[in-house]
């Protein structure tokens, strides 16, 4: 690791980057901050979770001519949430410069970003849409743009943008320079670099698997019935402090929200059919723990950074390996530690071997605990909180009252009865879902993914994390809503024509139409 002042940043940046608390560059920041404000295009991949928002934004905040008053820099990122967590990175770094900075999404007041547009910001982060909009309505004058970023730019072609970035690009002068970084590199990506940059310098940062070391990743085999039960075991038992649940499309997202509501946890889900105001709260409650279980579709969780994620669950396995990274990058973040589970049908174990082949990390194989392990397991917990009161001695006058109790009951009684009443049973509550259809079958790769032991005798049990992560507090920290959530619905209506990562069923896989203006 280098010291940023090692990289030849100004004074005001290298005192922003002291303020955000960054000590040392990330080997991505590193291996392409220099290449990056020497002017050079630059195509950068490094893993999930570490820090190539700061890659570009360095050199996109040090080549602003801070009295030039013209939108030197644009940043296009495919969602609305994404756009403003880019925003709100740029902005630290370029606090002490004072750079001016303006966020531009569809679901705002567009006369608000209008009149917004008239104080002079030199930087724009936006999402295609609502550019191409401004554009049209020519208030957004990009003609003195020197850099421009594209983040997450395979995302933005998955969801239809391709003709607004080709229009946007017309609309940057063409000795701009481009600066696109990813964790992935599908084919996608590739072609957007030969079709937009100038001879970029590519800069990989090397490392034996895709996704990052630190995040411990399991499989769990089960039928599409047994795939909700089977969650919400686990979610007893590994006790996530945040976590995020992936689902495959719209519907899944909203009908495991409910589901999980009904279980009593407390969940909320996102995508793209919900109101702005809607998505943006649900993603504020979830970063302060107000809600402990975000569930989203692929889009809506793109290059998000929420820090104390400490689990995913692909409730469905995604469709390409690239997704896969992507999601599960949203734990294991900035040096932290991440578990991944990943559902899998038993059709779809073939999307199961193409995946590890991707990543070229092996899965392990996980059994969710029995309803009887799991209670076992709450039972322990119960067992563990009353060990632990005891142990700190602050019983106050709760001793007065035992020997009262005591006076006119059994001691074994007493406890039991204690037990029993701090123990969370497991929530059954009937609840239904959709069967999403599994994926088409496919045939393993015969290279490498073969005849390898899986689900033989290295099986792991019931979580792992239990009495790891334990919460404090009684009642082995039930964070759970009282009395689940009935029936609330969430606001907005289902649209139809969504895009390939966000179709409203499993069926819809078109490429295009998604648009987030
Ligand atoms: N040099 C650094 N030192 C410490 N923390 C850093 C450093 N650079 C970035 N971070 C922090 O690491 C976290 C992840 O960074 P960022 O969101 O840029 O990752 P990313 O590489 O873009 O991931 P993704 O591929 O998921 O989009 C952020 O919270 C960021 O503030
Ligand atoms: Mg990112």
């Amino acid at each position: 690791m280098t010291n940023f002042s090692e990289l030849n940043i100004s004074e005001s940046t290298l005192r922003s980057i002291k303020r955000m608390g960054f000590e040392e560059a990330t080997p991505i920041q590193e291996g392409t901050v220099n290449f990056a404000m020497a002017g050079r295009d630059v195509l950068g991949q490094a893993q999930t979770g570490t820090g190539k928002t700061a890659a570009f934004g360095i050199p996109l905040i040090e080549k602003i001519d801070p009295k030039n008053p013209n939108i030197q820099a644009l940043v296009i990122a495919p969602t609305r949430e994404l756009a403003i967590q880019v925003s709100e990175e740029l902005y630290k770094l370029g606090y002490d410069k004072r750079v001016k900075l303006l966020s531009v999404y569809g679901g705002q007041e567009i006369s608000r970003q209008i009149r917004a547009l008239k104080n002079k910001p030199q930087i724009i982060v936006g999402t295609p849409g609502r550019i191409q909009d401004h554009i049209n309505r020519r208030t957004m004058k990009l003609d003195e743009v020197q850099t421009l970023v594209l983040d997450e730019a395979d995302e933005m072609l998955n969801m239809g943008f391709i003709d607004d970035i080709n229009a946007i690009l017309e609309s940057v002068p063409s000795d701009r320079q481009t600066l696109l970084f990813s964790a992935t590199m599908p084919p996608a990506i590739r072609k957007i670099a030969e079709t937009f940059m100038k001879n970029p310098e590519i800069v990989k940062i090397k490392a034996k698997e895709l996704t990052m070391e630190n995040i411990e990743q399991f499989f769990v085999k089960a039928t599409e019935r047994e795939k909700f039960d089977a969650l919400s075991r686990l979610l007893d038992s590994q006790k996530p402090e945040l976590a995020i649940i992936f689902g495959r499309t719209k519907r899944r997202v909203d009908e495991l929200s409910q589901a999980l509501g009904l279980r009593g946890f407390l969940a909320e889900g996102i995508h793209g059919d919900l109101s702005q105001a809607k998505r943006l709260s649900v993603l504020r409650q979830f970063k302060e723990s107000k809600i402990d279980i975000l569930i989203a579709t692929d889009v809506a969780a793109r290059g998000l950074d929420i820090s104390g994620v400490t689990h995913v669950y692909n409730f469905d396995i995604p469709q390409d390996p690239e997704s896969y990274v992507h999601r599960i990058g949203r734990t294991g973040r900035a040096g932290k530690q991440g578990t991944s589970v990943t559902f899998v049908t038993p059709r779809e174990m073939g999307y199961l071997r193409i995946v590890e082949e991707t990543t070229k990390k092996r899965m392990n194989p996980l059994r969710p605990p029995t309803s009887e392990e799991a209670l076992v397991g709450l039972q322990e917990d119960a067992m563990q909180s009353l060990v632990e009161l005891v142990q700190n001695n602050d019983l106050g006058n709760y001793r007065e009252l035992a020997a009262q109790l005591l006076a006119n009951n059994e001691a074994l009684d007493l406890v039991a009865a204690a037990l029993k009443s701090i123990t969370k049973e497991p929530d059954a509550t009937p609840v239904s879902l959709t069967e999403e259809r599994p994926l088409p079958m496919r045939r393993e790769r015969s290279n490498g993914g073969g005849n390898r032991g899986r689900g033989g005798n290295d099986r792991n049990r019931g979580g792992g994390s239990r009495g790891g992560d334990r919460r404090g507090g009684n009642g082995g920290g039930d964070r759970r809503r009282e009395g689940g959530r009935g029936g609330e619905r969430r606001d907005g209506g289902r649209r139809e024509g969504s895009g390939r990562r966000e179709g409203s069923s499993s069926r819809d896989r078109r490429p295009r139409q998604r648009r987030e203006d």
